[in-house]
């Protein structure tokens, strides 16, 4: 496998890694948001029916059958390989394709113990030239698609870099259980790792948490003397974003934050909107890119928080912008990150009335 000499990309080397077969790691370091490769696909089927009609040449047979398989025997070895390629393939058009270097790159859950540092995705929906230095993992193409690596954390040279094939939303499922399902294969990362007992924990706090997001946007909607102090809720919002960062969903900020915005633009604060929505800016840049519609949005709702539809719309009222959860800033290592295992209200922190915020 080719090591990735391009002076447009960082230095990368499909190695084998000791239990998971073969694996990507950086040979220098990588900042976060950097487009670390963009590939077009080596086989590309228009729909996994293809499959059967597939005729390989004798090298690409030989390169599907160097990734693992965990199909039957009697599955079609091909096909049986495929299922587990499925996590890097998808595309809009709903196309597969099987990357050279790409499909090499193995998971990591989103869990307290890390986290993936780097994400995939398909640009096909993009049909321009990027010609943003600054962003260079916003890849756009005019022609063929492609799938794109960008980093999303800082990596070191000879890290490994792993993605999680679950992309970033939240899984109220143990990963470990979703992914045996799923995709035959018995994931090692360190959340992994931990007793299922642990896991389970986990998977509960992320279902609070996702009960505590579901019924929030009626709960700063309703404000007044009738709904939650918007105080109170505001720091709600908080605890359930230090919960869910600790969990290793740090990309759940984001979201969170601009729910935390709204709340106090309903309540025309200024000052303290924009300091939420600058960390759903920041959480954009890295995820979308600073040119994609999602974070100019918020580049603008930061810098004019008047400037939302419904500013003002509950009165006027001076609430807090984030005391903790700029700690997970996107500008933050992982292993700057708190870990709270005691979940919302369990830490003296977070019932410490008078906080300092930023
Ligand atoms: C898309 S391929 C990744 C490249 C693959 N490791 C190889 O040797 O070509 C997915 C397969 O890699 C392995 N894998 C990926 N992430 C893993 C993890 N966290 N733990 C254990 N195995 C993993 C599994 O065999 C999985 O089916």
């Amino acid at each position: 496998m080719p090591t990735m000499a391009t002076s447009a990309f960082p230095l990368i080397k499909v190695v084998d890694i000791p239990g998971k077969g073969k694996g990507v790691v950086a040979l220098e370091s990588i900042p976060k948001g950097t487009r670390i490769l963009s590939e077009k696909p080596r086989i590309r089927l228009s729909d996994l029916r293809g499959i059967d009609s597939l005729s390989l040449s004798e090298d690409d047979l030989y390169f599907f059958l160097s990734f693992p398989s965990h199909g039957k025997d009697e599955e079609n070895p091909v096909q049986s390989r495929l299922k587990h390629f499925l996590p890097c393939v998808g595309s809009v058009d709903n196309a597969i394709g099987l990357f050279e270097t790409i499909c090499r790159v193995n998971h990591t859950c989103y869990s307290p113990l890390g986290r993936p540092n780097a994400l995939y995705m398909w640009r096909e929906d993009l049909k321009e030239e990027s010609n943003s230095d600054r962003y260079p993992y916003i890849f756009r193409t005019s022609s063929n698609a492609s799938s794109v690596l960008s980093a999303t954390e800082d990596i070191a040279a000879m890290e490994e870099i792993t993605v999680s094939y679950l992309q970033y939303n939240i899984h109220t499922e143990d990963p470990f259980i979703y992914l045996r399902r799923k995709f035959g294969f018995e994931c090692s990362c360190l959340g992994c790792l931990r007793p299922a007992s642990a896991r389970q924990k986990s998977v509960e706090r992320i279902k609070d948490f996702r009960q505590f997001t579901d019924g929030l946007p009626a709960r700063i909607a309703l404000g007044g003397p009738l709904g939650d102090p918007p105080k109170s809720l505001l720091d709600s919002i908080e605890k359930y974003i230090l919960m869910i960062c600790a969990e290793g969903y740090v990309w759940q900020l984001g979201s969170c934050a601009h729910d935390a915005f709204q709340l106090c633009a309903f309540h025309g604060d200024a000052d303290s909107a924009s300091k939420w929505e600058a960390l759903v800016r920041d959480s954009h840049e890295i995820l979308q890119g600073a040119d994609s519609p999602a974070d100019q949005k918020s580049q603008k709702l930061a810098a004019f928080p008047k400037t939302f539809r419904e500013w003002k719309v509950l009165g006027s009222q001076k609430l807090n912008g984030p005391c903790r959860a700029n700690k997970y800033s996107h500008t933050s290592t992982q292993s700057q990150i708190l870990v709270d295992r005691g979940g919302p209200g369990h830490s003296p922190q977070h019932r410490s009335a008078n906080r300092h915020c930023i």
